[in-house]
């Protein structure tokens, strides 16, 4: 019996605390997100003794022409006399043509990385730039305890990343669409406490064969204010369309935002293509892999919708191939050629160039 929480509930207000500036210990490790750091906060972090270091993806390094000696990430030592300006700077390439970070940047070699890798996994997961600033402790659970920090090990992160989460069907109730009057919205709670996702059900399809399918990622901008720099919204209008006229199908809408960086982040990905970089160029400027999405959300999703086979409306072949690692088998791969203008022909050619799109 226990009344407190558990270690998914402790990632998931882990998560919420970096999303406030409030310090989280990951294992030795004291943690804040580079980009909700106050100056109150790193003037406390330094009164810890230890040398904070500011540790951001090799994907951010590169661009700040820092050595990322542990592979995948850098751990920046913070020079002293700085404030929280360098470390947003370093975080956040918004400035990096008009006031480029002057390096050299010193990084930490040897040592254990896995304490900060995690903490960027974390920052990622509550869609935050991806940087943290971390100071190593010699008794975090003393630190923790007085000061009523949250505390993950480096276990339960490693095994929340692994694992991935659990979702369950939270209600469903049926609602009737301009597309077919038997429409349905299912909605599905992760047990991680992250977003919530929803499947719109379009007829009964039968669970013995394969399911027209779409697995549609979050697009504010897209699907709500009709943007014309992608083609969102018009693949979601159309998916739903050819469901009615079929009578059946399912479209999941998973709420993974900017290809999972989150509508903050996609946002400033947007401000930097508008200073030249393309779409795949801007991710990794912020520090962000090409796409962040988790595939394994939609493919739970539909098992727990008793499907097992999809003809998946898609021009992306990643897509079929997660779901094919994940075990839904995809029968046929229906184009989705909609939406395309002046305005976002150029993403159009980057995805297919960089991400093997089919045009
Ligand atoms: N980071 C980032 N995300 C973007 C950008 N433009 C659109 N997106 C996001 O990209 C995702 C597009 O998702 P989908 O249309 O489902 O996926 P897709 O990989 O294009 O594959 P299909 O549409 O199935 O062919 C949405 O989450 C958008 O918010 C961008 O420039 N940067
Ligand atoms: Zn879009």
């Amino acid at each position: 019996m226990r009344l407190g929480p558990g270690s998914t509930e402790r990632l998931a207000r882990a998560r919420g605390d970096l999303r406030m500036g409030v310090p989280v210990v990951v294992g030795p490790l004291v943690v804040v997100a580079a980009e909700t750091l106050t100056p109150d906060r790193l003037e406390a972090l330094r009164a810890l003794g230890g040398r904070p270091v500011l540790a951001i993806t090799a994907r951010r390094a590169e661009t700040l022409k820092a050595r990322p000696y542990d592979g995948d990430l850098a751990r920046l030592l913070l020079p002293a006399g700085v404030g929280t300006d360098w470390v947003r700077a370093v975080a956040d390439p918004a400035d990096d043509l008009d006031k480029p970070m002057l390096g050299p940047f010193a990084s930490a070699r040897g040592g254990e990385a896995e304490p900060h890798r995690a903490a960027i996994a974390l920052a990622k997961s509550a869609r935050l730039l991806p940087a943290v600033l971390a100071v190593e402790v010699t008794a975090p659970d003393t630190l923790a305890g007085a000061e009523g920090l949250t505390r993950v090990t480096l276990g339960e992160a490693a095994l929340a990343r692994a694992e991935g989460t659990e979702l369950a069907e939270v209600v469903s109730a049926r609602v009737p669409l301009e597309v077919s009057k038997a429409g349905r919205l299912h909605v599905f709670r992760p047990a991680d406490g992250s977003e919530e996702h929803y499947a719109v059900e379009i007829g009964t399809p039968p669970r013995t064969e394969p399911v027209l399918a779409r697995l549609h990622s979050a697009c504010f901008t897209g699907d709500l204010l009709g943007s014309l720099k992608c083609d969102c919204g018009a693949q979601l209008r159309t998916a739903l369309a050819q469901m009615g006229s079929e009578g059946a199908g399912v479209l999941l809408y998973l709420n993974q935002e900017g290809r999972g960086i989150g509508l903050a982040n996609k946002m400033r990905a947007y401000s930097l293509q508008d200073q030249g970089f393309d779409t795949v160029e801007a991710n990794h400027r912020l520090g962000f892999e090409d796409d962040e999405r988790d595939f394994r959300i939609g493919a739970a999703i539909l098992r727990e919708m008793g499907f097992s086979a999809v003809r998946l409306m898609t021009n992306n072949p990643a897509k079929i191939e997660m779901m094919r690692a994940r075990g839904i088998e995809v029968t046929e791969r229906v184009p989705l050629k909609v939406g395309h203008t002046p305005e976002n022909a150029r993403y159009l050619a980057v995805k297919a160039e960089k991400s093997g799109h089919l045009m």
